[in-house]
């Protein structure tokens, strides 16, 4: 039989090997040079076994913590592929248990099921989602960061306040990072009957695509209806966000910390992705005109990666789920108070994605990037509509606020160049094209 101990010592010799051809591992644009153990806990002792482990993975510019289940039962050791043996992540989790410091709990008075098989969902995300029956989700972070992750922390005061616009959180899986309470694991309801956003948008826009001669409007699959709705329930989650956190004006020191964040990002991955360097003048000076924002601006909690994938449609209406920011920035600016307009700005961003995705490594067709570049306009305003509609007083209409949205949509294709270079090289014409576009636009109203 195995032991634990040299199991994980094992696994920690081949993941340098291993690491780097996983979709959720944040650096693969870098080699790993070292792995080490920081925190081994046995949570079944005899085989199969199941070790929880926190290793301290080493790149050349960073050092970050990420989370593993292993197993001697299965190839490569990864035991989220082992549907029994995550069941009993779920039992722990039922039973409030603690094992060695890693908590497991449900939420109070909840009352979680036991003995379901937990089945890992193969979408391409950066943590990892296990299914039990059709009524949980459990996802566990798989690069952690010290606290406790804004994905339960905002959902947790959302559902207190009632909001219909999420999935309830159920439990969550706690452990220790220098010496900090930290969340390694998310429990919630799932939805078994819902699409996501991604799904819906392109395949309106493959309907608009085959039907070359029609207008976005004219092709049964409109998704204008949907972009509407959407921008209504993101309205809606954001002045719940309001009602449970609070909400802050921004003075000019906040405003400046935005626009010389905005310009630090650029240079960075100016740096990394040599394709971007010609956009680098006219971007940061899209970043100084957000200064030029009349009015007061609301800052507050917010999703803060807001795109396509991460809306549920259901029968009832649209969710918004994983909150924790985007996975590649610093915790500190995925938990400040940032204004809502930035998700705004995600979601206007993934409106051009689903329009131009299926235009990528195709030869190019005129007609067809017309339609795309039709389809995007059409949802986007749609989308805006909607969201201008449910807005808070605070908040307001984010088409008064012209410079301020153009600069966060900029700002999040940056981050997209650095997330498709390091991901998806293939895409990287997705944002780049949209770089191009939106600064040959020129200058907007107020
Ligand atoms: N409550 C839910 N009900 C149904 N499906 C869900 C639910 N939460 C997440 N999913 C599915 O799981 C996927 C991964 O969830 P997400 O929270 O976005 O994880 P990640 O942080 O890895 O991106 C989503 O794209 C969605 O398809
Ligand atoms: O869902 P995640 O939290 O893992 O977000 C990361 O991955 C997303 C891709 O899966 C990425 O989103 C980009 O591609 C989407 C289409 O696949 C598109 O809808 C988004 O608009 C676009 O930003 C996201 O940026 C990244 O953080």
């Amino acid at each position: 039989m195995t032991d634990p101990h040299d199991l994980v010592e094992k696994v920690v010799t081949e993941l340098p090997a291993w690491l780097p051809a996983q979709r959720w591992f944040g650096g693969k644009d870098r080699p790993v040079t070292s792995v080490r153990p920081l925190r081994t806990t046995v949570l079944r002792g005899e085989e199969p076994l199941l070790v929880h482990l926190v290793v301290e993975v080493e790149q050349p510019d960073r050092r970050e913590p990420y989370q593993l289940l292993v197993t001697d039962q299965v190839e490569n050791y990864d035991a989220t592929h082992d549907a029994e043996l995550n069941g009993l992540l779920l039992d722990l989790i039922a039973g409030n248990r603690e094992v060695d410091g890693l908590r497991f709990a449900h939420e109070p008075g909840v009352e979680v099921q036991t003995g379901l098989r937990g089945r890992a969902i193969s979408a391409e995300q950066s943590n990892t989602s296990l299914v039990f029956g059709s009524q949980y989700i459990l996802k566990l972070f798989r690069k952690l960061t010290q606290g406790e992750n804004p994905d339960l922390v905002l959902q947790r005061a959302l559902h207190e306040v009632g909001c219909e616009h999420i999935a309830q959180p159920l439990g969550s899986i706690t452990g220790e990072l220098d010496g900090e309470t930290t969340t390694v694991g998310m429990l919630q309801q799932f939805l078994p009957d819902a699409v996501d956003g991604w799904a819906m948008a392109t395949t309106s826009v493959r309907d608009l695509m085959a039907e070359g001669d029609l207008h976005a409007d004219e092709v049964g699959g409109d998704f204008a209806g949907e972009a509407h709705r959407l921008g209504q329930a993101v309205a809606t989650v954001h002045a719940d966000l309001e009602r449970a956190l609070g909400s802050q004006r921004a003075d000019a020191n906040d405003i400046e910390r935005s626009v010389q964040a905005m310009i630090t990002r650029l240079d960075e991955v100016a740096e990394r992705v040599p394709d971007l360097q010609p956009y680098v003048p006219a971007l940061r000076e899209a970043f100084e005109q957000a200064r030029n924002t009349p009015g007061a601006i609301a800052i507050q909690h917010i999703h803060g990666d807001l795109h396509l994938g991460q809306v549920l449609r259901t029968v009832h209406g649209w969710l918004l789920i994983d909150f924790e920011g985007e996975p590649g920035a610093p915790i500190a600016q995925r938990t400040a108070l940032r204004s809502p307009l930035r998700d705004v700005a995600g979601m206007l961003r993934s409106f051009d994605y689903a329009a131009h995705q299926l235009l990528v490594g195709r030869p190019e067709d005129h007609q067809l990037a017309v339609r795309a570049l039709e389809w995007a306009r059409r949802n986007r305003a749609a989308f805006t509509e909607g969201y201008a509609e449910a807005a808070s007083e605070a908040v307001g209409d984010p088409r008064k606020r012209g410079y301020l949205l153009r600069a966060f949509e900029l700002d999040k294709a940056v981050y997209e160049v650095a997330y498709e270079h390091a991901n998806r090289p293939e895409w990287l014409t997705v944002p780049l094209s949209s770089i191009t576009r939106i600064t040959g636009e020129g200058a907007v109203q107020s």
